[in-house]
């Protein structure tokens, strides 16, 4: 038998935790291209008398879900929320995440901070034993964004982690700019066996506005793979 794709499995840990969602919730939907799955199998629900509210974490979600005739709020209007759903780009077996490969890590960490649970959904490939193989987005303020830089390289070496650090861009001659104006720097740091103190060092540094770690937010994780959708931690509430 054929394996499924991976953009299969990506749908199928979407159609897993769409199951979890009920009438009247508020939602975080989160960004990505396994997110695209959850919001677009949500769209449908919504067209059969689903009756939920979503904040969207991106310009992209936004789009996406206004398209398809999700109701929709900011976290202005909407402060708590019940259920975030969002991917990653990488998961270990204690539900700390590196999120920020398509760029929204900030406003995803916000509206996951505001939910009861956050839902993880990804395909068994983003599943890591030490997080770090995939480059850590750090996003940062425009201002003294090469003095920044070097405080991130030192926190870095301070923990034994080296490796280049790259200034994420949109186009050849321009840095790709997140939905709240900033830059990322994407730190490829392979392996972070410390990443409670990585988080926090990040954090001290004052040009740094967040940084792709998500630690202590997922409550479980949707993972797909060949042989069906996995779940780790809790569904019903607080994670492991
Ligand atoms: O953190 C994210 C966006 O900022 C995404 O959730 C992450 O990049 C995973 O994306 P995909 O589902 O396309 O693999």
């Amino acid at each position: 038998m054929t394996p499924p794709s991976a953009d299969a499995m990506k749908r199928a840990a979407a159609a897993a935790a769409l199951e979890s969602v009920a009438h009247g919730m508020r939602l975080g939907l989160g960004t990505g291209s396994t997110a695209a799955h959850f919001v677009d199998l949500l769209g449908a629900r919504v067209r059969e008398g689903l009756e939920v509210v979503g904040v969207p974490t991106s310009e992209r979600t936004r789009l996406q879900a206004e398209k398809l005739g999700i109701k929709l709020s900011t976290l202005d209007e909407t402060p708590e929320l019940d259920l975030t759903i969002d991917g990653a780009d990488e998961f270990d077996a204690s539900l700390r995440l590196v999120k920020g490969g398509g760029g929204a890590l900030l406003r995803e960490k916000i509206v996951a901070a505001a939910s009861k649970r956050m839902f993880v959904i990804a395909d068994a490939t983003k599943e890591v034993a030490t997080l770090g193989a995939f480059p850590l987005p750090v996003e940062i303020d425009r201002f003294g964004a090469r003095s920044t830089r070097l405080h991130i390289e030192r926190v870095a070496r301070g923990l034994g982690l080296e490796g280049p650090i790259t200034l994420r861009m949109a186009a050849p001659d321009a840095p790709y700019l997140t939905d709240g104006g900033h830059y990322i720097y994407d730190c490829a740091f392979s392996a972070i066996d410390e990443p409670e103190t990585l988080a926090q060092r990040l954090e001290s540094i004052p040009g740094v506005v967040d940084h792709g770690l998500f630690i202590g937010l997922a409550t479980a994780i949707f993972v797909a793979g060949a042989s069906g959708v996995r779940i780790i931690g809790d569904v019903t509430g607080g994670g492991l």
